[in-house]
């Protein structure tokens, strides 16, 4: 087990958001965390990086939870949000020197891994460069670069597709199979759905705060077999959405 979220009920005031919501990642497995604007990803994400604190149920990370051990839960954690978050004062180099500190990770391994990821993202000649001079899909790959230098054993992204170029995606992918191989699990929201369908192992989807379904795609498409051939004619069918409205 690596994620198990269990009755999570939860949000930002005395309103829950969630709603006794259930799912697990497995290590080894990419699960798509899927739902409309609103349906309660980024919510979801919140309570896993710790940023809100659960009003009902629980989340472990292999064995440990946020409130018994803050440190050893948050070290197996890497986040790329969807908007990047990179310090204004520090260079590239800086913001790498940086992570690998805060995770402990040996100098010289790390940095053989920085310069094949610098190298992969095409940000092996900017190490002195300070944000302002990259552009959104630069600095999303910052954030990349950051989060798979680690050995965490649970990545989250947050809709990684939107702002990145197609190689970039292609190589994100090739990435995440990766660190898959070597046992981590992986929570991706997105609302591309087509990539999502096809890179994938299983799919959680919410629909206002709670979890519709779950499952792998062809566990899906066997549970709704009039909703359509494809994860987005299904989802549209499922939030009570069609293609001609
Ligand atoms: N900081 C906040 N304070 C109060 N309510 C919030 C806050 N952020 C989100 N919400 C509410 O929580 C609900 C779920 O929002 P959330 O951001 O989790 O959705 P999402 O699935 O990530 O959507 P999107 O696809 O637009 O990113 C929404 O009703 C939203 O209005």
């Amino acid at each position: 087990m690596a994620l198990a979220i269990k009755h999570l009920v939860g949000g930002y005031s005395q309103i829950p958001v969630l709603k006794d919501i259930s799912f697990e990642v497995q290590p080894g497995e990419l699960v798509g965390l899927i739902g409309l604007n609103g349906a309660g990803k980024s919510t979801t994400i919140n309570h896993i990086i710790g940023l809100l604190t659960p009003m009902k149920g629980s989340i472990e990370l292999n064995g440990q939870t946020l409130a018994a051990n803050p440190q050893a839960y948050k070290a197996q954690i890497a986040y790329i949000p969807e908007t990047p978050i990179l310090y204004e004062e520090l260079t590239l180099k800086e913001h790498l020197e940086m992570t690998m500190l805060a995770y402990g990770l040996d100098q010289t391994q790390a940095w053989k891994r920085a310069h094949e990821l610098l190298k992969i993202f095409r940000l092996d000649n900017k190490l002195s460069w300070f944000p302002a001079n990259f552009s959104k899909g630069m600095k999303q790959k910052v954030m990349i670069v950051c989060a798979f230098l680690t050995n965490a054993k649970l990545f989250i992204i947050d809709e990684p597709f939107l702002g990145l170029d197609p190689l970039a995606v292609h190589d994100l992918l090739a990435l995440i199979k990766e660190v898959k191989a070597q046992g981590a699990g992986v929570l991706m929201s997105t609302h591309v759905l087509d990539t999502a369908e096809k890179a994938c192992d299983r799919f959680v989807l919410l629909h206002s705060g709670e979890v519709q379904t779950q499952g792998t795609f062809a566990e899906i498409r066997a549970a709704y077999p009039d909703a359509g051939a494809s994860l987005n004619d299904i989802y549209l069918a499922l939030t009570g959405v069609t293609r001609d409205e």
